[in-house]
């Protein structure tokens, strides 16, 4: 009640603040009606010690927000009607004690006249925003770019280039120029985003492959923000309601972060250095982005169990993984970088940690110095490009080039093996892992999870995590495992927060070996099963249709989301004709099929066994 009586004094007499404070609070609530997805309690709510009391507080001032936002609107709204309506009402009242019925007659058609004039003026100008927003938008030349290349970058021009072409993009077929396709548009939207932007030309193209034109356009904006500051509650020495409490009479303006989370707060601004006041040395909470609350939370870690933490450094989740543990059971807290242990063990100590053994291997090393299946829950939030934290740190926009993402992946490959194979499939509490990253890039989530599916006995599920997009089954020619629909991202457009990725699986057993595929018919159809050789054959035909289309763009990338017009007929019609020509089997002699080609895969692998060179060469191949 004290901290809630806090909060309230601090509302009303801060009320200088409360202006950009709502400006935010809109933002974190807000962050976009089109796209705003439902966030419920976490499922460890358990294990946390905050009470609801919190989550009312938030109501109670969003109410206060909202109300003030909506007279607003109604006065700002009504005022001008009022006060027309009393100057024609005193006009008239003045003329009022000569006047006949023909002057009030000659006075009602002037007003009508005067309307009329109006009306007509209000169409012509709706008419003439109807026509410039429908005229085409021209590209420019060659010439004209040529021109533009040799003047330091037109920024206005480049802004206002990007809002039209996205504008053309949304609406193609009425507002394209003649004669330009769609591919001349996003070649020219590719390179005005990485000018105006500053990206380097692999990052902007992976980019504009991966998001529909107004969405990208919304994620490099909210790059260009930094996130909100948030803070979590260290529960093994506060509660949440407390320490707000403290805060906020320290002169901290705060407010819960979520509904998903109970311990976790959002600082909107801060009279004293929120990294150095008494209650952060004492280590009652531990300033942490949003999102890596996400990994944790996914885990659930249980009281007693025996945990490893991959990639520790700087601790941050280390350290909530403690708290939910209260403390009991043991964490392996690794890290590779002997610099940042320091970092490490300092945050675990000032949080009053002492569960944790701290270990300084390649995570790769951990399963033989740990132990093979020797751990109830393992959380590897893996080293990674960091696309999706590019607002922290904007050299990422230039820094990052193919063979990066390709050494993150080839290594977080690794990892997850190594992850996988230290996990106890028969623990009574858990048989879990959690992989993690702060990377958007496909190759380096959903591409290393479908890797580690193909190479374990292990099946995704729910990350527990009710709001969050689920990642990605189909991109470009690549094809995951259905079940990564379970995995989730986060974005901050979306969620506002740092893009990030969540996947949680199971362990189903301790072998090395991936089960053996099932001959059942996937999940969510009716369709006729092909025979494994009929969809290896279209397999190799759909590819080489990608081929063509990469060919016939020269070096220019596709840009499936937006469904490229004549791409996609071309591919229609190309499998349209293949489907007529298919015969239909009976599910015996698919099954009897599918039987006879892994027997063949079988004793071909066993004649040849592969080495290990040619084995990363092979995967990665396959995540470019
Ligand atoms: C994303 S950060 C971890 C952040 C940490 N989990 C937290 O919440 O504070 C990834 C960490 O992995 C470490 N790392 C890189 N390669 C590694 C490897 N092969 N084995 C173990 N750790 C590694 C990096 O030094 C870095 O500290």
């Amino acid at each position: 009640m004290a901290a809630k009586g806090a909060m309230k004094k601090k509302a009303t007499s801060n009320s200088n603040k409360t202006n950009s404070r709502k400006k935010q609070k809109k933002e974190i609530e807000l962050p976009n009606p089109k796209i705003q997805e439902k966030v419920v309690d976490d499922d460890i709510s358990g294990s946390d010690v905050d009470s609801d009391v919190d989550d009312d507080m938030l109501v109670e001032q969003h109410r206060d927000d909202s109300d003030d936002s909506a007279s607003d609107a109604l006065s700002d709204g009504d005022q001008p009607f009022t006060d027309d309506f009393l100057q024609d009402d005193n006009k008239s009242s003045d003329s009022d004690s000569d006047s006949d019925h023909s002057d009030i007659e000659r006075k009602s058609k002037a007003i009508d006249a005067k309307k009329e004039k109006e009306e007509k003026e209000a169409e012509a100008e709706l008419v003439d925003n109807i026509k410039e927003q429908a005229d085409e938008v021209t590209l420019p030349t060659p010439q004209e770019l040529k021109e533009e290349a040799q003047g330091p970058p037109d920024l206005p021009r480049l802004q206002r280039r990007i809002k039209e072409v996205v504008r053309v993009l949304s609406n193609f077929k009425t507002l394209r120029q003649e004669g330009a396709s769609r591919k001349d548009y996003v070649k020219q939207l590719t390179m005005d985003l990485a000018s105006y932007y500053g990206y380097n030309d692999y990052l902007i193209e992976v980019l504009v492959e991966m998001f529909p034109a107004v969405e990208l356009v919304e994620l490099i904006e909210a790059f260009e923000k930094p996130r909100p500051m948030c803070l979590r509650t260290n529960t093994l020495k506060a509660r949440r309601r407390d320490l707000a409490g403290i805060l906020l009479n320290r002169g901290v303006n705060l407010d819960p972060l979520s509904k998903w989370s109970k311990v976790g707060l959002v600082v909107y601004d801060s009279q004293v250095p929120i990294g150095a006041t008494p209650e952060y040395m004492a280590g009652f909470y531990m300033l942490q982005s949003a999102s890596s609350f996400l990994p944790v939370m996914a885990l659930a870690p249980q009281e007693k169990e025996r945990i490893v933490d991959m990639a520790a450094a700087p601790g941050g989740k280390t350290t909530y993984v403690a708290a939910l543990m209260k403390n009991s059971g043991v964490i392996f807290a690794n890290e590779i970088k002997e610099k940042r242990l320091k970092s490490l063990t300092a945050n675990l100590s000032r949080m009053g940690v002492t569960n944790t053994v701290v270990c300084n291997y390649d995570g790769r090393e951990l399963p033989k110095v740990l132990g093979q299946n020797s751990a109830d829950r393992v959380l590897l939030d893996a080293p990674c490009s960091g696309t999706g934290v590019i607002s922290k740190d904007e050299s990422v926009k230039t820094s990052k080039s193919l063979e990066d993402i390709q050494s993150c992946c080839h290594l977080q490959k690794e990892l997850i093996l190594a992850a996988i194979d230290m996990v106890d499939a028969n623990s009574k509490s858990g048989g879990y892992i959690v992989y993690s990253t702060c990377s958007i890039m496909v190759a380096e989530n959903e591409a290393v999870i479908d890797y580690a599916l193909k190479k374990r006995d292990v099946k995704l599920v729910p990350c527990g995590l009710d709001f969050g997009r689920p990642g990605f089954i189909n991109y470009r020619e690549q094809r995951f495992h259905p079940s990564l629909e379970k995995t989730r991202r986060f974005y901050p457009h979306v969620h506002n927060m740092d893009g990030f990725f969540v996947a949680k699986f199971k362990k189903m057993s301790n072998s090395k070996a991936a089960p053996a595929p099932t001959t059942e018919q996937p999940e969510g159809g009716d369709e006729v099963i092909e025979p494994i050789d009929s969809v290896i054959k279209k397999k190799a035909e759909d590819k080489v249709v990608h081929h063509r289309i990469h060919e016939s763009s020269t070096k220019e990338k596709v840009h499936r989301e937006n469904g490229i017009a004549q791409h996609g007929k071309a591919e229609n019609t190309f499998s349209g004709k293949k489907r007529k020509e298919r015969k239909r089997f009976s599910r015996e002699e698919i099954s009897k099929s599918r039987e006879e080609k892994r027997a063949a895969l079988r004793t071909a692998a066993k004649g040849k066994p592969f080495s290990k060179e040619k084995k990363f060469a092979k995967e990665a191949r396959t995540t470019k």
